[in-house]
């Protein structure tokens, strides 16, 4: 290998097989831009949210949508559903869209949408940039808040103006990168528990986040940067479950309660009727969503908010299959939507119930 300005040395890179430019920040949010409406609809929503997770607003947030966007059409068809279902629901449920373009994969497989927009390995993250982008603003069109994973360190800066609410995911929420990254977002973010069940390290995300950073990262331009960071205070545990088993039961719940406490938080956490807590079976996770409305209805307190894996049709199929089922995951098992909307009618009963009991 002959040093070069392009290759300075002779000892990196070598096992990277070539480097592409990405279009900056500036250059999607200029080709998309967020507008005033939707920003204030961003900006309503995420307030809102602040308030649920620290109790000064007596709804459940539900956190509900595919396990991961494949086609932006069944996406929308989607969004359409649950905006109606989340105007009918308003008074006792706070809804906000799962967005889901990243994911963190056990070893490995398709990443998302993001990462390979066209289901094929052809990678083409700039037009998955745009294409999530896009999606964004019109789920917002209809009136809909938005959450979404954060994975990548520098994918935020494409698509976090038009997002209300965040998560951590199991496989990262130990990562500082990803705490780091939490200090600087501008709404609130949920960190799951450990895939071995351990909630002490979501606690340890949120105590992360809430202080200010110094780390490495991009600026809008697309510049490798110094980014300083205030500290994010609006953060959360999220109840996913784990290797040990489920963690949603009512002894779990208080347990995670007491944790926060301790360090200060508010006495409140997310529990996830998915993933570790319904073995990532969708008929199992509706009766996950039933069991906590019983529990919210007879006046437990503690859970601010539940996540839903849900779609139009129930189950996944195999992001590999020759024809894609319409509107069904390529990821984990969702719940479909007849089930979703009765568990989330259901959901909005037991809040009413709650606050009576
Ligand atoms: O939510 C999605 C999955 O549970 C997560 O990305 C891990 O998936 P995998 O174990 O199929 O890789
Ligand atoms: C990957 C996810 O969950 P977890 O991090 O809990 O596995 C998810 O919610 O998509």
């Amino acid at each position: 290998m002959t040093i070069t300005a392009e290759n300075p040395t002779q000892t990196a890179d070598r096992r990277v097989l070539s480097y592409s430019p990405l279009p900056t920040p500036t250059e999607v949010l200029g080709e998309l831009p967020l507008g005033e409406a939707r920003e204030a609809l961003v900006e309503r929503s995420r307030s809102e949210i602040a308030d649920v997770l620290a109790d000064r607003d007596d709804r459940l947030l539900v956190v509900v949508g595919p396990c991961s966007v494949h086609d932006t059409d069944a996406a929308l068809d989607y969004a359409g559903r649950l905006a109606r279902l989340a105007e009918e629901t308003a008074e006792d449920l706070l809804i906000v869209m799962r967005v889901y373009f990243e994911k963190p994969r056990t070893t490995v497989g398709w990443k998302g949408l993001i990462n390979d927009p066209a289901l094929d390995g052809s990678y083409d993250i700039p037009r998955g940039l745009r294409t999530a982008r896009k999606l964004l603003l019109d789920v917002l069109d209809l009136g809909l808040p938005v959450g979404t994973e954060f994975l990548e360190p520098t994918s935020p800066q494409y698509i976090a103006d038009a997002v209300s609410w965040g998560a951590i995911g199991a496989r990262t929420t130990e990562s500082q990168v990803h705490r780091q990254l939490v200090s600087g977002l501008s709404m609130p973010v949920g960190f799951k528990n450990g895939t071995d069940g351990e909630v002490q390290v979501a606690v340890d995300g949120c105590r992360s986040s809430a202080a200010g950073h110094v780390f490495f990262g991009t600026d809008a331009d697309g510049r490798a940067a110094v980014v300083e960071t205030a500290g994010n205070t609006d953060c959360h545990v999220i109840l996913r479950g784990g290797t040990r088993g489920p963690n949603y039961d009512a002894e779990s719940v208080a347990a995670a309660v007491a944790s926060v406490g301790k360090v200060g938080l508010p006495g409140l956490v997310m529990v996830d009727a998915s993933h570790a807590n319904s073995g990532k079976s969708h008929e199992r996770q509706a009766e996950v969503v039933a069991e906590l409305a019983e529990r919210i209805g007879g006046g437990e307190q503690g859970i601010s908010g539940l996540m839903i894996e849900s779609f139009i049709e129930p189950g996944a199929q195999s992001v590999e299959a020759e024809e894609l089922v319409y509107g069904q995951s390529v990821t984990d098992a969702c719940m479909g939507w007849d089930t979703t909307a009765d568990g989330l009618r259901a959901l909005g009963a037991a809040v009413r119930a709650g606050r009576r009991s």
